[in-house]
């Protein structure tokens, strides 16, 4: 069967979702919850701020005084953490960055802007200080209102949020300690051939290292899913079937394999699934071309090509988005447009997919297109997408790239950029 990648990514993305159930929540403190995806709404059990409270260190003014604060008698300083008594017409109050605006109270003046610019001791204050603010403070300088960040009730974040250190500062801000989230999303890896051997094993003529069960590993873990490794299986269909069936059922939410999945004498994946309700498609990609797709069992169940840059261009075209989407992490890749630094062809009837090194702007391939190139892999950091009816492009052309490792920074590109104005306090 012939698929486009779309059609593809559908299938994935339609087989993830009947095998996952996101309906059972588990609930997490928050500092286990980084990544995960909430999976329900969760309401602000408090306001944020939870009450009117000072935005600079100054001087808190009554509302009366607002026009002229002008030798105005120094009240007792307010201390962040503490409940203040009201502030008397005629007076100010030192008020410190946090501190709980006091009754009657209706601007601060920051410290800066005050005549003197310091805060008295204590003695000064009992021995009559005055302190003259500018004319004309207006309402509501440098206050922030109780529940302007978000008010008591409100939904903090809806279900389905992907949670990063922003949306869990923001849980911890209201005061939820634990929150639930979508359960994991639960992947059998196994990596099959012959040919394959442990990493740290002596190596047999005619063998290779596993690559993919490693690399697949980290990939799947990197997106938030739990991982079981199998144990290696060779070529032999009988043995693969076996493995199958000792699958306990409901203890995983997908089957992923490597390898034995395209036109060879010895397809252990193709021979092993032969009946089964799993199809083996060819997909106009390159790398990842051959897919197998479909459920053993009622459990899902993926089969990527063995090529380990195959490998990893089927997760990031296929898995990663469908995890994305049903299971709301991880979050999806950053795809940005790239000027290509060199000339470059690609077979029309496919969606090629190079690896490349993104840094300002513009990307240059790493390595050729064959998919065995792990080395040129590792010196990636992103995949560049030369999309199907595109022969060749020219340097200077833009292409879509997808972000799948750092950018390395320019020591002297900070100096170039444009300061647009000055930061301004909250
Ligand atoms: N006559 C054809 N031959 C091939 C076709 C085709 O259309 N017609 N497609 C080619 C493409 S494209 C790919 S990709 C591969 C996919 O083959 P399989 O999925 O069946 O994978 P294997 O044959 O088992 O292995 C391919 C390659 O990858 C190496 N490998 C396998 N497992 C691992 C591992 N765990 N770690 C590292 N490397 C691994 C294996 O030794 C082979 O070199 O088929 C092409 N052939
Ligand atoms: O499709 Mo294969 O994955 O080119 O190498």
């Amino acid at each position: 069967m012939r698929r486009t990648v779309a059609e593809h990514q559908a299938a994935v993305a339609g087989l993830l979702r009947s095998g996952y159930d996101a309906g059972r929540p588990e609930v997490l403190p928050l500092a286990d919850a980084l990544g995960r995806t909430l999976a329900e709404d969760v309401r602000a059990p408090v306001s944020l701020p939870p009450f009117d409270n000072s935005q600079m260190d100054g001087y808190a003014v009554h509302a009366a005084d607002l026009a002229d604060p002008c030798a105005l008698v120094v009240a007792e300083a307010i201390p962040a953490g503490s409940v203040p008594p009201a502030l008397e017409r005629g007076t100010a109050a030192p008020i410190m960055t946090g501190a709980m605006l006091p009754p009657g109270a209706a601007a601060v003046v920051p410290i800066e802007r005050a005549d003197p610019p310091r805060f008295y001791s204590a003695a000064e204050r009992a021995g009559g200080a005055t302190v003259t603010l500018p004319r004309g403070v207006e309402a509501g300088l440098f206050v922030r209102r109780a529940g302007s960040d978000i008010p008591e009730g409100e939904t903090a974040l809806p279900a389905g949020t992907f949670l990063g250190p922003a949306q869990l500062g923001l849980l911890a801000g209201c005061g939820v300690g634990r929150v639930p989230v979508r359960p994991r999303f639960r992947v059998l890896l196994l990596s099959t051939g012959d040919e394959v051997a442990e990493p740290g094993a002596p190596l047999a003529p005619g063998t290779i290292y596993d690559a993919n069960t490693t690399l697949l590993e980290a990939a799947l873990r990197d997106a938030g899913a739990d991982v079981t490794r199998h144990r290696l299986l060779g070529d032999d269909p009988a043995v693969l079937r076996d493995a199958f069936a000792a699958i306990p059922s409901g203890s995983t939410d997908l089957v992923l394999s490597t390898g034995g999945i395209s036109q060879g004498a010895y397809e252990v994946v193709k021979q092993a699934l032969t009946g089964s309700s799993v199809e083996f498609s060819s997909v106009a990609l390159q790398p990842g071309g051959p897919q197998a797709c479909g459920t053993i069992s009622g459990v899902p169940f993926l089969g990527f090509p063995g090529n380990p840059v195959s490998a990893l261009v089927s997760f990031e075209m296929f898995l990663r988005p469908a995890l994305s989407r049903v299971a709301g992490s991880p979050a999806p890749r950053l795809v940005l447009d790239a000027v290509l630094v060199e000339d470059v062809r690609s077979p029309e009837a496919k969606h090629q997919v190079r690896r490349g090194l993104y840094r300002n702007g513009e990307v240059a391939l790493v390595g050729g297109p064959g998919s065995h190139l792990l080395h040129a892999l590792a010196a990636s950091n992103c995949l560049v997408h030369l999309p199907e009816g595109v022969g060749s492009l020219a340097e200077g052309d833009s292409v879509e790239v997808t972000l799948i490792g750092p950018v390395p920074q320019d020591p002297f590109a900070a100096q170039d950029v444009p300061v647009t104005g000055l930061p301004v306090p909250d």
